[in-house]
């Protein structure tokens, strides 16, 4: 049993965000999560993540409700790396990352040498095992992105719920953290705008186009040339070239409107 979402559907001032969408990763699988701007990705991720109820449809945690299920048990199984985590406190990246181990404290405190164990590995994992002591605000765009995702890997979850983690990492970074996340042993939804990266990486592929889901499979099945017309509305070329044979993908500039290039 993994976390599911069934037939969920998210309304807000009368707009359908997210439509129907069912979503049921395999245990143990990354699943990139695709669409362009305003396709539904982020607001998917919170309903799976318990932050938004759905209006209607329903997640499921081993079969269980998500809004029925017990907090502590929610967060001990389910990490989250949203885009726009910020503070204005002055905190430590050791003190980010000590965060994930709330949910695996009891009445009588935790243990203190499991929490330190996971937040060393998740420290060392994400490549900050240098800049503990550091103050948050201090850190870069990508250096803060990593210390979110060494948080979620130090609460050590079951289910990982990534959206964009990439968008402020250098390339080095972010093949090494979705080489990272790909390897665990656990679930992951994630919201990606790099098809190439996509390809790569996901076992599965699911798109949005609307707050529906329009295409869903394997890279191989669903990062078609003509997928990515229909959706993105830019031309690629596909190959079967990429890594083990994952698709490769190769756009085409998009045609220049004369009035843009006169000003
Ligand atoms: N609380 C809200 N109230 C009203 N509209 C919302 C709310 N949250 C999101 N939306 C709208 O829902 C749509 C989907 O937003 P969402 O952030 O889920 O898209 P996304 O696929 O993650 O986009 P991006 O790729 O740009 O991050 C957008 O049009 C957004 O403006």
């Amino acid at each position: 049993m993994t976390l599911h979402a069934r037939e969920v559907v998210w309304e807000r001032g009368g707009k359908l965000i997210v439509n129907g969408v069912t979503l049921e990763p395999r245990q143990g699988q990354m699943v990139g999560l695709l669409g362009p701007n305003g396709s539904g990705k982020s607001s998917l991720l919170r309903l799976m993540s318990g932050v938004r109820r759905p209006t209607r449809g329903t997640v499921l945690l081993d079969g269980t409700e998500l809004s029925r299920a017990r907090r502590r048990e929610v967060a001990k199984a389910v990490a989250v790396v949203s885009q726009h985590a910020d503070t204005d406190v002055d905190i430590t990246v050791r003190d980010v990352v000590r965060l994930g181990r709330i949910p695996h404290r009891g009445a009588f405190g935790g243990d203190p040498g499991a929490d330190e164990a996971a937040v060393t590995a998740a420290v060392a994992h994400t490549g900050l095992t240098g800049k503990l002591d550091q103050l948050w605000h201090t850190l870069s765009g990508g250096e803060r992105q990593r210390v979110q995702i060494a948080r979620a890997l130090a609460q050590e979850p079951r289910e990982l719920l990534l959206d964009e983690p990439t968008n402020h990492l250098d390339i080095q970074h972010q093949l090494e953290l979705l080489t990272l996340v790909a390897r665990l042993p656990i679930t992951s939804v994630v919201a990606l705008h790099d098809l190439n990266l996509a390809a790569m990486f996901c076992d599965q592929l699911v798109v949005l186009q609307s707050g529906r889901v329009v295409a869903a499979g394997t890279p191989s099945e669903v990062l078609t040339e003509e997928l990515i017309a229909r959706v993105y509305n830019v031309h690629a070329r596909v190959s079967g070239d990429g890594p083990d044979g994952r698709p490769s993908i190769r756009f085409s500039p998009a045609p220049v409107v004369e009035s843009v290039l006169a000003g």
